[in-house]
Formats: structure tokens, sequence, C-alpha cells
């Protein structure tokens, strides 16, 4: 196929996929202010979202735009000041409750007295089921992230992207409907970064979840995501919210076409945008 009919037919088959138009994450006017003695600190002003179900949104900004922040707030990890915040038509409290969402630090942030099998077991157990049940979860899970066969071994035993992949596992195994992820791959080498993007890509394309990640990296941003929002620096507002026009399933290939430089490039120019108007 030519290369304009094969970009035709990708167009087409997006088009043809089931559209999922169900917000998952709707945030109006949301403010959000540490209180500090001195100088309380405005990190997000006026935030105006809507992350709809099995989207993959990166939040990407200069440090200490916010984006932490945001994805806290999402998670109920940190209350807003004021506006209003919905996660699957529930306030964030009762979201939480109802096992909504899956977190994934960019420290991996496991415990290392526990093997790596009971460390992905945790919050099966913390919700109450059958340890037999949350061994089997937990097996299927090491073995979708590549790491059937380290059941046993404790954390301080893996490498730091394996670490991550334990906590990714951890993270997929109660099934959440929306996966945060902070920086998760910050820390790691190229190769392994590039190694865990495209099985992330993998597990989202298989599984439709809702996926909100932060990044300070546009090629990782990119790749990724369905659509980018871009923050600028204190107080954390949106700059602009970028749509891509890359078909849902992508390989790390893609990387090298005109259609991901362009949008590269456009996240670059949102970026320079939100710094010279601070
Ligand atoms: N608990 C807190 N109390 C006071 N200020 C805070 C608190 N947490 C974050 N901040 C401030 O709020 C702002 C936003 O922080 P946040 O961590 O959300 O930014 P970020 O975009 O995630 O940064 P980075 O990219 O460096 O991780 C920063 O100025 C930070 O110093």
């Amino acid at each position: 196929m030519t290369q304009p009919l094969k970009r035709l037919d990708d167009a087409l088959r997006q088009q043809a996929e089931p559209l999922q138009t169900r917000p998952a994450i709707v945030a109006k006017g949301v403010n959000v202010i540490y209180p500090a003695a001195d100088r309380p600190v405005h990190a997000l002003s006026d935030i105006d979202l809507t992350i709809r179900q099995g989207e993959f949104v990166s939040l990407i900004g200069p440090s200490g735009c916010g984006k932490t922040t945001l994805l806290r707030t999402i998670a109920d990890l940190e209350p807003i000041s004021s506006g209003a915040l919905t996660v699957n038509d529930l306030e964030p409290a009762a979201a939480r409750e109802a096992g909504a969402y899956g977190y994934v630090f960019q420290a991996p942030a496991l415990f290392p007295w526990r093997t790596v099998l009971e460390n992905v077991m945790l919050p099966l157990q913390i919700q109450g089921r059958h340890v037999a049940e949350c061994q089997e979860i937990a097996q299927e899970q090491l073995k979708r992230v590549g790491l059937a066969g380290f059941e046993a071994k404790y954390p301080w035993q893996l490498s730091g992207g394996m670490q991550q992949r334990v906590s990714i596992a951890r993270a997929l195994g109660f099934k959440p409907k929306i996966l945060m992820m902070d920086e998760p791959f910050g820390a790691l080498d190229e190769i392994t970064r590039d190694n865990l993007n495209q099985q992330l890509q993998d597990l989202w394309c298989a599984e439709q979840r809702t996926v909100v990640f932060v990044t300070h990296s546009i090629s990782e941003a990119v790749y990724l995501s369905t659509r980018i929002v871009v923050m600028s620096p204190r107080p954390g507002r949106i700059v602009k919210v970028i749509d891509s026009p890359l078909p849902r399933e992508r390989t790390l290939k893609l990387r090298d076409t005109p259609a991901f430089m362009a949008l590269a490039q456009e996240v670059r120019e949102a970026l320079a945008e939100g710094h010279h108007e601070h």
C-alpha cells in the first residue's frame, strides 16, 4: 500500500472504532492552593479538563507547574481549594473507595521485605480477597509485564526497570478503571524506558483503560498519548490541549515519521509559549 493510501486507511480505521465518549474525569475551574505560613502556593489555577474513558492523557510542563498536584487531586490524595472535580461521576473520595484508581509513582515504592509476588498481591489482599486468588492474579500480572519467574525475588534483587514493572503489575492487578502514572519511567535509562513505553502502549491497546500520565519527555508524551495537556509554570494552568492524530496502535518506529515529529514540535511550541507568557 502506498503511504498516502495507508494513511487514509489508518484514518478510516480509527473512525470506525467505537467512540469512547463517556467522561471518566471532569475538572471544572479547579484551583489548588497549598497553605503556607508565609505565602500560600497557588499550585493549580482554573483547571478545566475532561478526560474520557479509554483515553491516554499525558500532562507535560516545566518543573513545579502542578502536574503531580493535578494527578493527586484526581486520586483524592490532595483536596481541591475550589471548583468541581468528578471521577466516574463520583467525588474523588468516593471513586477511590470504589477502587477506581491504580497509582504508579516515580520511584517504584515497593516493600523491601516482601517478595515481588507479595508486593503485587498486597492491594488485592487489602481488598479482602482470598490468598489463592491474590496469588493467581499477581502471577498473571507479572507474566504480562514480562516478569514470570521473578516472583520469589526481593525488590533489591531486580534492576530499576524491573522494579517499575512490578509497580505497574501491582497497579493493574486489581483492574482499576483509571491508571495514574507519575513519571513512572523518569529515573530509567533510555533503552529501558523505550522498552517500557512499548509495553505500556501494548497493554493500553489491549485493555483500553483510562491512563493519566505525567512526564517531562516530549517524545514519551507524543508516543503514548491520545491527548497531550501542556501546562505552564506557577500558578499551574493548562496552556493547550493537543489531540493526537496518530493511530491508537503504535510501534517505536513511529517516532521517525513526519506526523510524530510535527506533533512533537507542536508540544514544544506550546511549552515555550507557556513559558514566555509566564
Ligand atoms: N504539600 C505542598 N505544600 C506546599 N507546596 C507544595 C506542596 N506540594 C507541592 N507544592 C508546590 O506546588 C507547586 C506544584 O508542585 P507539583 O509537584 O504539583 O509540580 P510538578 O509539575 O509535578 O513538578 P515536577 O515536574 O518537578 O515533579 C510547586 O511549586 C511545589 O513546590
